[in-house]
């Protein structure tokens, strides 16, 4: 009997779903059996999300040219395909356990439901990250990650049930580490949040800011606040996260040393607030992804935005017919950012007059306004697809309009 590998899980014919890779998990409720790699509170899933998982099972992996994921291990299709037709004939015993199409409202279902959802975020209490996972899950259980990739892994592994990472500021641009690890991930992209970002300068009790010698911060906050920072002529040090800046300052005791962070972390580490609003853009905006194992269903009822990332053929012009694509069809682009190729840095070109030349590859990620139930978006992507080396859609979600 054979198993078949779908995306992370492990496939078994005779059972509705079994991941093996330690011991077999029997859920309590729908019976499903599973087994995570990394383990643990199964029965803390609902049934929904076990048959969430059954259909998971049944969707067969498109292994993506050049960036595979990294542990994934895809059998040939018809092998799948062998597996699925096993699998549903379990799976559609009963109807009722048939799992409803997700949709752009699940996004704050969850909690309607009054299960708690479980939201990864990068740093530590007070983090601007902490704040933009309550804004878009006001009654979520924040969970404190110490890198951006734990996010993902966390998700992943069923500990969480979204990340929210922070992508771009309107001041110190792209995070280009998450552009990287969207890619080098399965996740899809179901939302995103704005959200203004208001830095404190904060200092033990008591401190006047004129005392300060060193300033702690994250490297895009301290990015923010160059011209406080000069006036101040003081030294200024990178750390994690903004929160975890607050945390040492509280900690160390130093009265020379002050950190950049959000009122929040002025709060839970007990520190003064020695000044506020430092950023030296008063509309200092920074844009969060929230990234699930799903996509949801996009819809048209409202503003949507798709994400995408693609690569090009050498030669002239590629770029440009790439980019008429939406033009032609009248979608807005928001955002468009190019990254190197890791596994495929540099290409070299033959010209017989000039000898070889070497070029970087690039990966053009790029977000559109529009939907992908909208034909037009189909027919962009459809048509982007003719030249693209590879292509693949990182999630179509409800733009967020308000800051
Ligand atoms: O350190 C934090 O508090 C974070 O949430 C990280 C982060 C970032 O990575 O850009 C998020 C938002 C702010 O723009 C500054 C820092």
């Amino acid at each position: 009997m054979a198993l078949r590998a779908v995306g992370d899980f492990w496939v078994s014919p005779i059972k509705p779903l079994s991941i093996v890779g330690g011991s077999d998990l029997v859920h309590s409720r729908c019976g499903f059996s599973l087994n995570l790699r990394c383990n643990r509170d199964f029965d803390r899933f609902p049934e929904r999300e076990c048959c969430r998982l059954a259909v998971l099972a049944q969707r067969a992996i498109t292994p993506v040219e050049d960036e595979k994921p990294f542990s994934h291990e895809v059998e040939p299709s018809g092998a799948i395909d062998k597996v699925q037709d096993n699998a549903s004939s379990v799976f559609h015993k009963d109807l009722n356990l048939l799992p409803k199409p997700l949709s752009a409202t699940d996004l704050s279902a969850s909690h309607d439901d009054n299960i708690k959802v479980r939201v990864a975020y990068q740093g530590m209490a007070g983090a601007y990250s902490e704040a933009a996972a309550l804004k878009a899950y006001p009654k979520c259980e924040t969970v404190p990650c110490e890198h951006f990739e734990a996010a993902f892994k966390a998700v992943e592994l069923w500990l969480v049930d979204k990340a929210v990472l922070p992508i771009e500021n309107s001041v110190g641009g792209s995070i280009h580490r998450n552009y990287d690890l969207l890619l080098r991930h399965r996740l899809h992209i179901v939302g995103e949040v704005q959200m203004v970002v208001n830095h404190c300068l904060l200092g033990l009790p008591g401190v006047q800011k004129e005392e300060l010698k060193r300033v702690l911060s994250h490297p895009q906050a301290l990015s923010h606040c160059e011209m406080i920072l000069s006036d101040l002529g003081v030294v200024k040090v990178s750390t994690d996260d903004t929160a975890g800046a607050a945390q040492m300052v509280s900690i160390c005791g130093i009265r020379e040393t002050g950190a950049i962070a959000s009122a929040r972390a002025a709060e839970i580490y007990g520190l003064d607030i020695l000044a506020e609003k430092i950023q030296d853009d008063d509309d200092n905006l920074t844009r969060f992804l929230i990234l699930a194992r799903e996509p949801i269903i996009p819809g048209t009822d409202r503003p949507y935005k798709t994400s995408i990332v693609f690569t090009l053929e050498e030669g002239p012009g590629v770029l440009f017919k790439a980019l008429a694509v939406f033009a032609l069809r009248g979608i807005n682009l928001s955002k468009i950012e190019s990254r190197p190729q890791r596994n495929r840095p540099l290409r070299v070109v033959d010209d017989s007059n000039k000898g070889s030349a070497k070029y970087f590859g690039y990966l053009f990620y790029i977000d559109f306004e529009a939907s992908m139930a909208e034909p037009r978006a189909q027919n962009a992507l459809g048509h982007l697809q003719e030249f693209a080396r590879f292509l693949r859609v990182l999630g179509c979600y409800p733009m967020d309009t308000a800051a």
